[in-house]
């Protein structure tokens, strides 16, 4: 296929496939984690890849000019899951972390709500059920109620008073609802900033905050007619629909990412 004929959206596997290989050395494969690398857990501190994830990204990073993990979860999570693989970068807590030459760099403008962050954690532990799984990120927190639907309308309910009382922003995800810092920092501007001079990119999500990183490889589909962007979503039966409606490929689950990317690595 010539470089400059992108496929157009609808498109064939094969289609996609052919045009990155071609684009191999300006293509980024970008992934979320939680329900895309990594089947749900209800524990998330238990969460890890898929067996054959690390080997798969290795090979994939040989292949492609980039591939990155851009996460809610924390770096230093992200490190004990893929602290092995050098050639594969990572951006927590949607960009406002990433790991750059060794260590982990922060968006100074979140930093200042560490201590409020570790007050409102106390605080969710003792004002909320104990059922609800908290989980302290240092720039922000998780409030899980998978375990305990029931209690989803409290929770959220809770959540917002204290995004009110303090100044923060909340987050929906699944069966979750993040206290985030008023910063502006999405996983779509990580996409925008990281798609600047590529030629190709895939991005696999399965949230709701994924879908702005869809989005961003659509807006720069439409600055560069040359640039070709996938969006890859993740089945499930709690953001699934949203997230698939706004993709070009549903795939059913974490293990058939791994399954996918692996037959696609034949490709190049
Ligand atoms: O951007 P991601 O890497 O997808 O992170 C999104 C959230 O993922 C985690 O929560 C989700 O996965 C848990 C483990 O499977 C599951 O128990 C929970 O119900 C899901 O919402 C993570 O714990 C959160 O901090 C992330 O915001």
């Amino acid at each position: 296929m010539a470089e400059s004929e992108r496929p157009t959206h609808p498109l064939t596997t094969d289609d996609a496939w052919a045009f990155t290989a071609s684009r191999a050395s300006s293509t980024t494969f970008f992934f979320d984690f939680d329900g895309v690398l990594s089947p749900v857990t209800d524990d998330p501190d238990v969460s890890q890849p898929v067996p054959s994830v690390p080997g798969v990204l290795a090979r994939l990073a040989e292949s492609v000019a980039r591939v990155a993990i851009v996460s809610a979860r924390p770096v230093s999570f992200l490190r004990s899951r893929f602290g092995t693989l050098d050639n594969v970068d990572l951006h927590g807590l949607y960009g406002l972390e990433v790991w750059h030459d060794g260590e982990i760099v922060t968006n100074p403008a979140a930093l200042e709500f560490v201590p409020a962050m570790a007050d409102l954690s106390e605080a969710a532990r003792t004002e909320l059920p104990g059922e609800i799984l908290v989980e302290y990120k240092r720039l922000s927190v998780a409030l899980h109620y998978r375990t305990a639907p029931e209690h989803a309308a409290a929770v959220e309910r809770w959540a917002h008073e204290q995004a009110e009382r303090l100044g923060l922003r909340t987050q929906r995800g699944r069966m979750v609802v993040e206290l985030k810092p008023p910063v502006d920092q999405d996983k779509g501007m990580v996409i925008t900033e990281s798609v600047r001079n590529a030629g190709c990119a895939w991005y696999f999500g399965d949230d709701m905050s994924d879908i702005k990183a869809f989005d961003a490889l659509r807006a720069r589909e439409a600055v560069d007619p040359t640039f070709f962007g996938m969006a890859v979503a993740v089945a499930n039966t709690e953001t699934g629909a949203e997230v698939s409606a706004a993709a070009d490929l549903t795939l059913e689950s974490p293990h058939a990412v791994a399954a996918f990317l692996a037959e696609g690595l034949g490709r190049f």
